[in-house]
């Protein structure tokens, strides 16, 4: 089977991530890879904490992409963690390290060890717009209707 030209990400792996393996897809058609917790202790997050996890990675996008983050449904349903951002944007420009923002929305403490898969990353691309300004715009059926305006 041949692949698609996948684009091609850049990835430095940081001191403290370098024995993690990068993020993976779990299956032949997963939408997102899995990002694994570059914390170098366990971490207790009790209920109604939020704390930001390294990954231990900075990367460059090709051109004209983001990286998305996003929660893993899993460990929503069972512990109540969430991506507060979600989903959270990597710029196509940012060099930093990536890291993830969960929020344990959970009764329970929970408890985040050294490469669990806290979240995953989606690659999307980009439409950038530009303005063009204007006094009058189009009428439309909807016209200024929202927020419920069309029933239940
Ligand atoms: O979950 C996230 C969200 C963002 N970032 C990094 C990459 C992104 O390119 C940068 C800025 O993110 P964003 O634009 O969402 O944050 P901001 O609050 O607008 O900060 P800034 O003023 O730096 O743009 O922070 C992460 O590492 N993880
Ligand atoms: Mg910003």
């Amino acid at each position: 089977m041949t692949l698609p030209p996948y684009p091609t990400i850049l990835v430095k792996r940081l001191a403290h991530a370098k024995d993690l393996p990068l993020p993976s897809y779990a299956t032949a058609g997963a939408a997102g890879m899995d990002l694994l917790a570059a914390v170098d202790e366990p971490i207790t997050l009790l209920s109604n904490e939020r704390i930001l996890i390294p990954t231990g990675l900075q990367i460059a996008l090709p051109a004209g992409y983001e990286l998305q983050i996003r929660p893993r449904s899993g460990l929503a349903l069972k512990h109540g963690i969430i991506v507060p951002n979600s989903p959270g944007t990597i710029d196509e420009d940012y060099r930093g390290e990536i890291k993830v923002i969960i929020l344990n929305t959970g009764k329970d403490a929970f408890f985040i060890e050294r490469g669990m898969r806290i979240a995953q990353a989606v690659l999307a691309p980009v439409v950038r717009g530009v303005w063009q300004e204007t006094d009058i715009l189009d009428d439309t059926e909807r016209s200024g209707g929202g927020f419920g305006s069309t029933g239940h």
